[in-house]
């Protein structure tokens, strides 16, 4: 089954109805240039709603030392998501300090930024594929060229990122295979506001890809 994680949560309700849909994973966003970004009280109150059966990504974007600490103090993530210019060795001390899953996401723009992402072998613990950055770092809703995961043999696990909506995830999976997806601003009537409808549709666009 693919896992499915739903990221930029704010709310009580759009977070519950992320995890009765069938998440797998819930992201919070902390990064105050984020329409979804939440502050470390926020977060802290709905990560007390999170299953223990569902696990918390914390997305940041190339935190100082100390107000990650601060935040995961905070959070109590699973999952740390780094989605900025952060190096393996950053990633590899973070996980290695704190004993948390790393993710580092990786904006794909060509066959050459594919081959960089073998640098986090061994550093990370998965690799989110995502569309290059733009405004923000991610969240843009933009998808990459999926065809530049055609024929790559994955040597850790990854996950794929990017512009996902119910209308075009059974594609992605049928396309690339990816083990776990990752929709954010797919799922919002505006930027920051998740659609409880497009939340449920998008879970049961991935079961429907998992069946066929
Ligand atoms: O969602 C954001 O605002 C955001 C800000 C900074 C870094 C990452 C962010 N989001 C992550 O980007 C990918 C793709 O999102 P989308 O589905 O294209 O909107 C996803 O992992 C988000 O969690």
């Amino acid at each position: 089954m693919t896992d499915i994680k739903i990221c930029g949560l704010s709310t009580p309700e759009t977070l519950d109805a992320a995890v009765d849909a069938g998440a797998t994973h819930v992201g919070f966003v902390h990064y105050e240039k984020s329409p979804r970004h939440v502050s470390l009280e926020q977060a802290a109150k709905l990560r007390r709603r999170v299953p223990e059966s569902v696990k918390l990504v914390l997305v940041q974007v190339a935190m100082q030392p100390e107000p990650l600490a601060r935040a995961y103090e905070a959070i109590r993530p699973d999952v740390i998501q780094f989605h900025g210019s952060e190096t393996p060795e950053w990633i590899r001390l973070v996980r290695d300090t704190v004993k948390v899953e790393s993710w580092r996401s990786i904006g794909l723009r060509s066959a050459e930024t594919l081959d960089n992402a073998k640098k986090f072998e061994g550093a990370a613990d998965r690799l989110l594929f995502d569309a290059p950055a733009k405004a923000l770092p991610g969240g843009n809703g933009v998808s990459f060229q999926w065809s530049l995961l055609d024929g790559w043999e994955p040597f850790m696990p990854w996950a794929l990122a990017g512009g996902l909506t119910p209308d075009n995830v059974g594609e992605a999976i049928a396309r690339t295979g990816a083990p776990l997806v990752d929709a954010s601003s797919g799922l919002e009537t505006e930027p920051g506001v998740k659609d409880i409808e497009r939340i449920k549709a998008f879970c049961e666009a991935v079961r429907a890809a998992d069946a066929a």
